[in-house]
């Protein structure tokens, strides 16, 4: 699973140099921090709106479809911000080890 993570961080890193017109994520780079959190926004809410529908009718294809064009552009927004999957999977592990109140208790302070 990680390593899908990698091997996506990597392509990502490697369209910072890219043109525009090469490719998408090139081209949402060129457009800018404020177009990727409109991508992440408008896939939360495409999200949401899959999962409803999953609850009602029981077919969860849409929502992992919209899921994964979420966690997509979530990436895209952290590598824009130069940030690697690792460091949100290393905050995952290390709440892993923690309980609710200790975890609300040791958040880092940015
Ligand atoms: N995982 C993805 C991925 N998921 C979703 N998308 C794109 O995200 C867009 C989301 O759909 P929308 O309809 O919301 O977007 P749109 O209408 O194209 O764009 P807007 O003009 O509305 O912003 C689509 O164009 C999808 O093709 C992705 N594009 C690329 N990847 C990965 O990123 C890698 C690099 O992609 P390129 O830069 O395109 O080579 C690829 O090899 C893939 O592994």
């Amino acid at each position: 699973m990680t390593d899908t993570l990698s091997r996506l961080a990597e392509v990502l890193e490697a369209r910072k140099g890219a043109a525009a017109d090469s490719s998408y994520v090139a081209s949402l780079y060129h457009k800018g921090l404020n177009k990727i959190l409109e991508k992440v926004g408008e896939e939360s809410v495409e999200t949401i709106l899959a999962a409803k529908d999953a609850a009602a009718s029981g077919d969860c294809s849409e929502l992992i479809y919209e899921t994964a064009d979420l966690w997509f552009h979530s990436l895209v927004m952290l590598a824009a911000l130069g940030q690697h999957p690792q460091a949100v999977l290393d905050e995952l592990d290390r709440r892993f080890g923690l309980s609710g109140h200790a975890e609300k208790a040791a958040r880092p302070q940015n």
